[in-house]
């Protein structure tokens, strides 16, 4: 169990982005944080896995060994193969590189022609594909993805959202920023809604998108 307590953060004293934010996550669910453009997604990951510096008190052991944190904007050597920058990874972590199990994630998600391409040649979403199959390889207990599903095409979205079941059934625990309804009522056990600097932290029980959606509405 990871509990978040009274999170605040703003990034200048005129406006609180995160207003006292709680919640608590568990481990074999996922979770989809949403919330409309500008409600502080971004900033709270930031502040989750130490870019950002807020009154919550980092675990240091927990960032550099249970966390893994998926950006938006990923840097990477890009005059490097997905191969040869995934070996990189495990020898500056220091950990035994699975290369089998490295074929089956990129089979699954149909990368196998870009195993020995350059990552300079790789579309956003075939990186972002990258990122998820090395977090998954490393085997961090927490996932925490910004807006995974913003570059990706629906099958690939179908497949990812199939790697993230896979990995919830592992015992792992997700969270996923997402804009796209469908996708969180699909997917998420519990949606982080953030709204006005706070968190709801509800039960997803919700049948449809639309019934997601007109719950929201009366917040927002
Ligand atoms: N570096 C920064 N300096 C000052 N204000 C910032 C900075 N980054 C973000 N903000 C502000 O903080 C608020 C939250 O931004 P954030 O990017 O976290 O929102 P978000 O929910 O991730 O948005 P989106 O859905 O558009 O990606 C916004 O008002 C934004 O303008």
């Amino acid at each position: 169990m990871w509990e978040v307590n009274q999170l605040t953060f703003a990034y200048d004293d005129k406006k609180t982005v995160l207003d006292q934010v709680s919640f608590k996550i568990e481990t074999g669910k996922i979770y989809c944080l949403l919330g409309v453009n500008g409600s502080g997604k971004t900033t709270l990951f930031n502040c989750l896995s130490g870019f950002l510096k807020s009154n919550y008190s980092l675990d240091k052991y927990f960032i550099d060994n249970k966390l893994l944190y998926i950006q938006d904007e990923m840097h990477f050597y890009k005059n490097l193969s997905g191969l040869e920058f995934t070996e990189l990874i495990f020898s500056l972590k220091d950990k035994k590189f699975d290369l089998a199990e490295f074929d089956r994630l990129l089979s699954k998600l149909k990368m196998n022609d870009y195993k020995n391409e350059r990552i300079s040649a790789y579309s956003l979403g075939t990186k972002q594909k990258l990122v998820l199959i090395i977090g998954i390889l490393l085997n961090y207990q927490y996932i925490i993805m910004d807006e995974p599903f913003a570059a990706i095409d629906f099958i690939a979205a179908e497949v990812i959202n199939d790697v993230l079941k896979e990995l919830k059934e592992q015992g792992k625990a997700i969270i996923v920023s997402t804009h796209q309804l469908d996708i969180a009522q699909e997917l998420a056990d519990e949606i982080l809604f953030l709204n006005d600097g706070k968190v709801n932290q509800i039960i997803n029980n919700f049948q449809t998108p639309r019934e997601l959606k007109n719950y929201i509405r009366l917040y927002i």
